[in-house]
C-alpha cells in the first residue's frame, strides 16, 4: 500500500510521530513537506519557519529510522499545494488529525472528480502535551512546551532553541 501524509514538521514532534508510525504501519510512505512559500500560508500563527532543506533534513532523519523498524520505504517530496502529491492515483491511503481531515476530503474530491478511487483516510486523534491541549510546533518554539509535549519549566515565552 502506498501511504501519503503532508505536513511542515517544524520541528518533529511526538504528535507528528503517531502519524508516522500509523503510515508505516500500512505500507510504503511519501512524506509531502510544505515548501518554503507553501508553509507560512498554513500556520494559525504567523511565524519563521526553518528552510526546506532544514526540515527536509530532520524529517528524513526520523523517518528512516522509522522505516528501518517497518522494512518500508519511504520519499520526502516537496509540498507547493495543499492538495498535491496525494491527489496522485498511485497513492492509497492518507494520514490526517481530526484538524487536518478537511484537506484529505477535498484531496477525495479532486480524485473523484478525476475518475481516480478516493484515498482511505486515516485519522490520528490529536496527541495531547501534558496539559491535555495538543502538541504543536507552534507551541514548542514558543517554548512552552518539548517535542514530548512535557511543559518546560521556565515557561516565560522565551523561544526554545531549534537545531539549525
Ligand atoms: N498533537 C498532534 N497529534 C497528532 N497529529 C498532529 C498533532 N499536531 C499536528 N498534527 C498533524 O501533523 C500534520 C503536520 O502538521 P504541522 O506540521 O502543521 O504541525 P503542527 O504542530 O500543527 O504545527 P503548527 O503548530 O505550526 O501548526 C498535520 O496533519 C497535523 O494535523
Ligand atoms: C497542507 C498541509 C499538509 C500543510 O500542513 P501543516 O498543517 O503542517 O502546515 C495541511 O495543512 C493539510 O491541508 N493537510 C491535509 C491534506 C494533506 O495532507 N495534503 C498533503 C498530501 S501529501
Amino acid at each position: 500500500m502506498n501511504v501519503a501524509l503532508g505536513g511542515t514538521f517544524d520541528p518533529v514532534h511526538d504528535g507528528h510521530r503517531k502519524l508516522f508510525e500509523r503510515a508505516f504501519e500500512l505500507g510504503d510512505v511519501t512524506v509531502g513537506l510544505t515548501s518554503d512559500e507553501l508553509a507560512p500560508k498554513t500556520r494559525h500563527v504567523e511565524r519563521y519557519v526553518r528552510p526546506y532543506d532544514r526540515r527536509k533534513r530532520d524529517l528524513e532523519a526520523e523517518l528512516s529510522v522509522l522505516a528501518d523498524e517497518h522494512d518500508r520505504e519511504f520519499e520526502v517530496r516537496e509540498l507547493t499545494d495543499p492538495t498535491g502529491i496525494a491527489v496522485e492515483p498511485e497513492f492509497d491511503a492518507l494520514i490526517v488529525s481530526p484538524e487536518t481531515r478537511g484537506g484529505g476530503e477535498q484531496i477525495n474530491e479532486i480524485r473523484r472528480e478525476r475518475g481516480h478511487d478516493p484515498l482511505e483516510l486515516v485519522v490520528v486523534d490529536h496527541v495531547p502535551a501534558e496539559d491535555g491541549e495538543r502538541i504543536s510546533s507552534t507551541r514548542i518554539v514558543a517554548g512552552e512546551i518539548d517535542e514530548h509535549g512535557n511543559l518546560t519549566p521556565d515557561r516565560d515565552g522565551r523561544g526554545a532553541t531549534r537545531p539549525e
